[in-house]
This record gives structure tokens, sequence and C-alpha cells, in this order.
């Protein structure tokens, strides 16, 4: 390993032992120096100390993956363009890190330690800036779209339809970002709920999260006929071309939203791959969507989908068939009782199979754990750990973990329904 690595995680290590002092210090300092700067920020700083030190670690751990680091620069410069930043403002935000490292690793700090850094940022920040020109050519910051249908499922649970004003590119499993009218500046992210259609429509589930500023307003006060932003399309939830295996999709909850994308671009293509899908919820009435995929399952023999209850009151069964069905009101039998994560080994065997998560954070950690446990090779589960968080203090905008990991260091809690 070249000096440099070694040096900027070892420094970074002290910021990381003050995360909320050393940010605060930061934005302190970047605020004061560059007041014109603070407008491109949203209201409340809480969420944004914890987008800093994602990115950061991101940067700093993967400083010996160049190509890895490179795709990520190259997203984040692309995802900054929506916030209206500019070329100049970078080395603002480049003195503020530099006098932040400064300060809270002054046990450690050396001539050698300001060249490695200031070469880093100077490196990181060409990257971003070239990656957003590149989009700037082809690509809107943002596009604006209407909301052509608005489905109220449940008192807290909407399915939006979307109609970007231009194309929005993207593949299934991936998500945008969204902002509406009534939170200006606040981004939240949402997995697109279909694969690209012709007519260019865009579905969204959403569930409206407590004190959730971005989820409330789309869930309870938007209509058909009001528009929001959408920022480009992120995530690495996407099928491997080069992988005909079999796939088991894990979802929970609105996580359900990338797994049935993933779905339609198989029935699309024609590809011949069993396809397992288990969506999670806690209650029989929070399978919001069951309908559907009993329709898109009776359309596909290559399709199963089993319902995973975790909190219903009734005992669990043994899910092996002849499995305990959900009752005869439910939209379908072949219903299982438990956590998801905890009914995998009992469902079948999934070394074989090519893996796609998506859910509550806690969920999708607690799940590639078991999924490792039962065998299954971590490059072969995919995930993005999307965090909508929503709220004014818990937001971060959803980005992936390192290949297979679990969970990418930086993260914070997932905040729970409960
Ligand atoms: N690409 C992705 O990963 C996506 C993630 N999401 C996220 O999914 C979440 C969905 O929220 P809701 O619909 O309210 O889901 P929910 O809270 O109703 O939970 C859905 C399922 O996850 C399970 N679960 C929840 N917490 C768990 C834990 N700590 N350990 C194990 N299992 C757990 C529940 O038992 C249930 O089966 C949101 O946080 C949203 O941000 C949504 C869309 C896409």
């Amino acid at each position: 390993m070249s000096p440099e690595p070694r040096i900027l995680k070892e420094t970074f290590t002290r910021l990381e032992s003050e995360p909320d002092k050393s940010a605060d210090y930061f934005y302190g300092r970047l605020f004061a120096e560059n007041p014109r700067l603070r407008p491109l920020f949203p209201p409340a700083m809480g969420p944004q100390r914890d987008r800093l030190f994602h990115a950061l670690t991101r940067i700093v751990w993967s400083q010996d993956s160049p190509a890895e680091l490179s795709a990520y620069l190259a997203g984040l410069g692309r995802g900054h363009r929506r916030f209206g930043v500019r070329p100049e403002h970078y080395p603002a935000v480049g003195a503020a890190l530099i006098a932040t490292l400064r300060r809270f690793a002054a046990d450690v700090w050396t001539p050698e330690a300001e060249a490695a850094w200031a070469a880093a940022y100077d490196a990181a920040s060409t990257a971003m800036i070239e990656a957003a020109a590149r989009d700037a050519e082809t690509a809107p910051p943002w596009w604006v779209a209407e909301v052509v249908a608005h489905d109220r499922r449940a008192a807290d649970l909407a399915v939006l339809t979307l109609r970007p004003g231009r194309p929005l590119p993207y593949s299934p499993g991936q998500y945008v970002t969204v902002q509406t009218s009534r939170w200006p500046r606040v981004w939240r992210p949402y997995s697109v709920a279909n694969a690209p259609r012709a007519d260019g429509l865009l579905r969204l589930h959403v569930r409206a999260l407590p004190g959730g500023w971005v989820s409330g307003a789309l869930v309870r006060h938007t209509r058909p006929g009001d528009t929001v932003l959408l920022g480009p399309a992120a995530g690495a939830m996407t099928l491997d071309p080069g992988s005909g295996r079999d796939l088991l999709l894990v979802a929970g909850g609105t996580g359900l939203a990338p797994a049935k994308a993933i779905v339609e671009q198989l029935a699309l293509s024609g590809e011949a791959r069993g396809v397992r899908l288990l969506v999670g919820a806690r209650t029989r009435s929070d399978l919001y969507d069951l309908a559907d995929l009993r329709a898109l399952e009776a359309a596909h023999p290559w399709l199963t989908v089993t319902a995973v209850l975790s909190d219903d009151p009734r005992p669990p069964c043994d899910p092996r068939p002849p499995c305990d069905p959900l009752p005869p009101d439910a939209p379908g039998p072949g219903g299982v009782r438990g956590p998801l994560p905890d009914v995998l080994d009992r469902l079948g065997g999934w070394d074989d199979h090519e893996v796609y998560v998506a859910g509550p954070v806690p969920m999708i950690r607690r799940t590639v754990t078991a999924l490792q446990r039962l065998g299954v090779p971590l490059t072969r589960v995919h995930h993005d750990l999307l965090h909508t968080g929503d709220g004014p203090d818990g937001a971060l905008a959803g980005t992936p973990g390192p290949p297979g990991a679990p969970g990418a260091p930086g993260q914070p809690p997932a905040r729970s329904r409960r």
C-alpha cells in the first residue's frame, strides 16, 4: 500500500471518533467563511452530517480500490448537480475539511498528512466535477414530474404514478430521489417499482413515516396534477446480465418496490429464470400489494410469491408445504409466519441463487447475515441499504454499501415504525 491511503485512514479515524463535534466544526467553519453556500444545504443540517461522513468514509476506505472509488465519485458528482453545486464551490469545502482534520487529528497531523489530504481531495473533487460536466451534456440536474395517479392503499401508504417531463433513464432495482414543493431542498430516495415503460411512467411505493417530511407530503398532501422533482437514478441493486441463476428476492415493506421492478424486467425480457419473491410485512393488512403480486404469479409460472408475516398474533407454522396457509380471507395461500431473516432456512436452499434484498436497514443487515450463514457467497447478495429515515433528523440519501457488505460504516440506525 502506498503511504497516502494509510495516512488518510489513520487521520480519518480521529474524525470518526468524534463525528458530531467534527461535523459541527466543519459546517460552522464552512458557513462562517462562505455564507453564500448556506442556501445550497437543507434547512435541517442533522441529516447532512450523516451524508458527509458516509461520503468521506467511502472515499477514505475505497482508496485501495480505484475502480470502486471512481464509480462512487462519478455518482456523487452527478447527484450533486441537483443541489446546484458548481465547480467554484469545491475549494471552500476542501479548505473547511482540511481545517477540521487539522484540529481533530492534531495528534497525528503532519505536513505529509496535509499533503495526502490535499491530493486526495483534489482528485476526488476533480472526478466529481468532471462526472457532473459529462452528465450535464445529456441530462438535466433534475426532472420535473407530474403526479398522474395517487392510490392510497392504507392510511400511511400510497402508490404514486409519476410522468417525468422528459425521459428519466434507470434500470430496474434502482431508486430516484424526490423533492416536494412543501420541503424545498429536502430530497429522499424511493425505489422505482416498475421496469422502464414506453410511456416513461414511474411508480413509487411510499410509506408515511412518523414525522416524515417528504413521505408525509407524498402520502397525505399530494394529488394528481401536482408536480415533484426527481433526481437521477442510482443504486447497485440491478440484475447481473452475466448471471443466469435463479433469483431469490427478499422484500420487507415498501422494499417490495425494487423487487417488483426486477420481476417486471424478467417478464418483459422472457428470460427463463426461476424467481422466489418473499414479501415481508408485519401483519396481513400491511400486505398492500398482494393482489397485484398474485396476478403476476398467475401470469408467470416461473414466479412464486410467498407472504411472510412477522407480527401476526397467531402462532407460527411449519412453512414446508403443506404449510398452514393464511386464512381464507387472505388474497392467496402459502403465507409464512416469522421475521424475514429467520424463515430463510426453513424455505429452501439458496446457495446457488442470486439474491436481492430490500427493506428496512436492520432487516437487510440481518438477512445478509442469515444468507451468509446459509452459504450464499456475498458476491451474489445485492442490496442498497436505502434509508429514507424521512424527517427532521433522520434522512440519509440512499447510497450503496461496499459490494456484499451487510452495512456500510457510518450508517445511522434505522428508525422503526413501531
Ligand atoms: N432498496 C431498498 O432497500 C428499499 C428500502 N426501503 C426501505 O424499506 C423500509 C420499509 O418500511 P416499511 O414498509 O414501514 O416496513 P416495515 O417496518 O413494515 O417492515 C417490513 C418488513 O421488514 C421486517 N423488519 C422490520 N424491521 C426489522 C428488523 N429490525 N429486523 C428484521 N426484520 C425487520 C418486518 O418484520 C416486515 O417483515 C423503509 O425504511 C424504506 O426506506 C424501501 C424501498 C426500497
